[in-house]
């Protein structure tokens, strides 16, 4: 079993009560039957349960990712649940985030101050279920303490800039879905999705029934209308992390902050992704390429993560998909170490793992790299900071027939591009002139056979007997 996740990330202890998980990465079961999910403490019983995703036709024709019967959750785009689901779904985050982790605490110090001054008191502190979603965040993205007067080292990220992207926040999300899912008693709930490729600078999901509405007090914050007007952020004194050598705690300190399209010194990050970006991103045909890095070219992950541009190319100035959904937020949702805090990231990552899994869906001969990526990003190397280890490889499946979920999804078609237009033009053009051809040719055939048609009965048949007779031996006796 090899990401049971009755366990905990490093640096982290099993509180005491144990949860009996059941998953295989390999048998896509993902369904925790037997949860126990103790919500203990600040878990306040929001209303609602399950946001399961029922049915619901998956609207229009196009390569849909169907879901396999092997799947037992669903996720849906959020614009298509019915106003019960979104209240659901939004009571269920909103639980996760007072609820706390019944198996997980977190390591406040580093290793070697782990066990306190005096040797014997550990560092270790419960969280909530939706807080610990943003701490492991927190920790894959944070630098590395060096001591000794120095800066810290921020050239490490374990989840971001390499082919570990779409691996690492694959699990990160499944780990939410199954503590969720633990926690609503409801094996089937499934996390939905933000189409964040719509184009245009208007934030569908910033509604007071879904994400939350902008407030009309203050540009920047959220709506009193919105439960997520009442969260407040963890992980924001990065500047005691990187001197002080302390790790992020449980502590909750100010609201999230958003202004979506409001970036005014940076125009490129006001607008959404266009859907033709997706379709040109499923077109790349390779995973990743050297140097697996932000700066590969051509590399499926590095366009989908956004640091090239939607066809691929990578340009230091472009901000794609990914990474400009994120931007497009500016606030909490866009800055690396705090990002999660805003709920937005659960969507906008469901979406960009939607694309993820129809790419592998249509490219089933890829490759994740060996070696030679960053730390943390080959793909035996285990994903940082999950526990018990996860590879990268145990995440680059198809998702419906490997791990138990599915999405319900329509996906763009390319654009048809010019010479295509060309090409269809001049087949086209020959195909009228065959058929204008075809019908004059049976119009003349026609015509004559009916000339034939109306052929006197004495015509050059007795003609011809005339001629015969005329021109035969005479002294052939007639008949
Ligand atoms: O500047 C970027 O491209 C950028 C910001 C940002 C924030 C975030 O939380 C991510 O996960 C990625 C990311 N990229």
């Amino acid at each position: 079993c090899p990401f049971s996740l009755s366990s905990r990330p490093p640096a982290v202890v099993v509180s005491s009560s144990s949860s009996s998980r059941s998953s295989s990465s390999s048998s896509s079961s993902s369904s925790s039957s037997s949860s126990s999910s103790s919500s203990s403490s600040s878990s306040s019983s929001s209303s609602s349960s399950s946001s399961s995703s029922s049915s619901s036709s998956s609207s229009s024709s196009s390569s849909s990712s169907s879901s396999s019967s092997s799947s037992s959750s669903i996720r849906r785009n959020i614009m298509n649940l019915s106003p019960n689901e979104k209240r659901a779904f939004v009571d269920a985050l909103d639980q996760a985030k007072r609820t706390v982790h019944p198996d997980i605490v977190i390591a406040t110090r580093r290793y070697a101050e782990a066990f306190g001054p005096d040797g014997n008191t550990t560092q270790f502190e419960d969280i909530t279920i939706y807080n610990y979603f943003v701490w492991s965040h927190y920790y894959s993205v944070s630098k590395t303490f060096l001591g000794g007067g120095e800066p810290s080292f921020g050239g490490v990220d374990f989840s971001h800039e390499g082919p570990g992207f779409v691996t690492w926040h694959r699990f990160h999300l499944l780990q939410l879905e199954r503590d969720m899912q633990d926690m609503l008693r409801d094996p089937t709930f499934a996390l939905p999705y933000w189409n964040f490729a719509i184009g245009g600078s208007e934030c569908d999901i910033c509604t007071d029934d879904l994400m939350g509405a902008r407030s009309n007090f203050d540009m920047n914050s959220i709506s009193s209308n919105s439960i997520f007007a009442q969260w407040r952020v963890i992980c924001e004194s990065v500047e005691d992390y990187d001197t002080l050598g302390t790790i992020c705690n449980s502590t909750e300190s100010t609201p999230i902050r958003r202004n979506p399209a409001g970036n005014v010194a940076r125009p490129m990050v006001q607008k959404l992704p266009e859907p033709q970006d997706i379709a040109a991103c499923l077109e790349v045909t390779t995973f990743d390429t050297p140097p697996f890095y932000s700066t590969s070219s051509q590399s499926f992950r590095n366009t989908v993560e956004g640091y090239s541009a939607p066809e691929g190319t990578y340009d230091p100035v472009v901000r794609s998909l990914h990474n400009l959904a994120h931007l497009f937020l500016n606030g909490t949702g866009g800055t690396t170490h705090l990002s999660p805090n805003d709920p937005i990231f659960v969507l906008l990552h469901t979406f960009t793992d939607a694309i993820f899994d129809e790419w592998l869906r249509r490219h089933p001969a890829a490759v994740y790299p060996l070696e030679n990526a960053p730390i943390g990003h080959n793909r035996d190397y285990n994903m940082v900071p999950f526990w018990p280890p996860i590879t990268n490889a145990e995440m680059f499946v198809t998702a419906p027939e490997n791990l138990g979920y599915s999405y319900e999804a329509d996906w763009p078609s390319r654009p048809v591009t010019l010479t295509e237009i060309i090409t269809i033009a001049v087949v086209a053009a020959l195909i009228v002139v065959a058929v204008i051809f075809a019908i004059t040719t049976c119009a003349v055939r026609s015509k004559t056979y009916k000339m034939d048609g109306r052929q006197p009965l004495l015509g050059e048949q007795y003609q011809r007997y005339d001629d015969h007779d005329r021109h035969s031996d005479k002294t052939q006796s007639v008949v």
